[in-house]
């Protein structure tokens, strides 16, 4: 099985930005986390783009699919000819059913630098799925994408039998059947409900209280969503995840007014 185990990372000097990330791929993950909380830093490294400071990634298969956050459109090579010429390096045919499946709309044998940014992600997408990868990692795949499309991609990303790494800021993700709900706080995985952007958290849920001196940047800074009350964040959290939210929240700076029954 595809695992990481143990990932750190830091950029020079700088405060490390993974701290300890266990993952276990035993179906599709979707990861989330606020700006800057090391998301692209991860998919980069669990893709073998990145290298770890710390730790390791068992069972890479040979193909990875990546789909990286900015998507290296600026290229004067036709959609067409970039997915041909990709999928002979993998020794594969090209499949390009998978641009229309996602409704590319844009010109197949004119430089890509000229596509729209949503036609542009398509042929990022397209690259990414197509040719048979034993791994994809989607970085933001919804970005840009029109309303068909953004539908659609879910339904292809159920079909696929190899596991799946996958950040998402839009909630579409949780229309990925099977997946599990990560997100990453201070360096840590901790775990998060499907539905947490989505719609009502499954009972029962913990109601927490936290006081800081500005609630809204420590709610930022967690890369959670609550209500601000004066120096008060009002939170509904899962059981499971309360005691590494409150240890991530002393650690910003804030102080634990109640926990409770939501
Ligand atoms: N190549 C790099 N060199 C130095 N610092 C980097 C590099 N790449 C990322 N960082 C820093 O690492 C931290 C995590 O960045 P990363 O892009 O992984 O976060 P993210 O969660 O994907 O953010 P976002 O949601 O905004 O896309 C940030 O502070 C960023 O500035």
């Amino acid at each position: 099985m595809l695992r990481a185990e143990g990932i750190h990372k830091r950029y020079r000097r700088n405060p490390p930005v993974l701290a300890g990330v266990d993952l276990a791929f035993d179906g599709p993950v979707v990861l989330s986390g606020a700006n800057g909380s090391g998301k692209s830093t991860l998919l980069r490294i669990v893709a073998g783009c990145t290298s770890p400071t710390a730790g390791r990634v068992r069972g890479r298969p040979r193909v990875v699919g990546y789909l990286p956050d900015r998507f290296p459109a600026q290229l004067r090579m036709p959609a067409g000819v970039y997915l041909r010429h990709l999928a002979a390096i993998r020794g594969t045919a090209a499949e390009p059913e998978l641009l229309d499946a996602l409704g590319f709309a844009g010109p197949r044998e004119e430089a890509m630098a000229r596509l729209s940014k949503g036609n542009a992600q398509k042929v990022g997408l397209a690259q990414a799925l197509g040719g048979g990868p034993g791994l994809v990692v989607l970085d933001e795949p919804w970005a840009g994408l029109d309303r068909a499309a953004a539908d659609h991609l879910p339904v292809l990303l159920a079909h696929l039998d190899v596991p799946l790494l996958v950040t998402d800021h839009t909630g579409r993700a949780a229309r990925i059947p099977g997946a599990r709900h990560v997100r990453l706080v201070d360096g840590v995985l901790i775990p998060e409900p499907a539905d947490a952007d989505t719609g009502p958290l499954a009972a029962p849920a913990v109601a927490v209280v936290l006081r800081a001196v500005d609630p809204a940047a420590l709610l930022a800074e967690l890369g959670l969503r609550g209500r601000v009350d004066a120096d008060r964040a009002c939170l509904t959290l899962p059981p499971g995840e309360v005691d590494a939210v409150l240890l991530a929240a002393l650690r910003h700076g804030g102080s634990v007014v109640s926990v409770g029954p939501a």
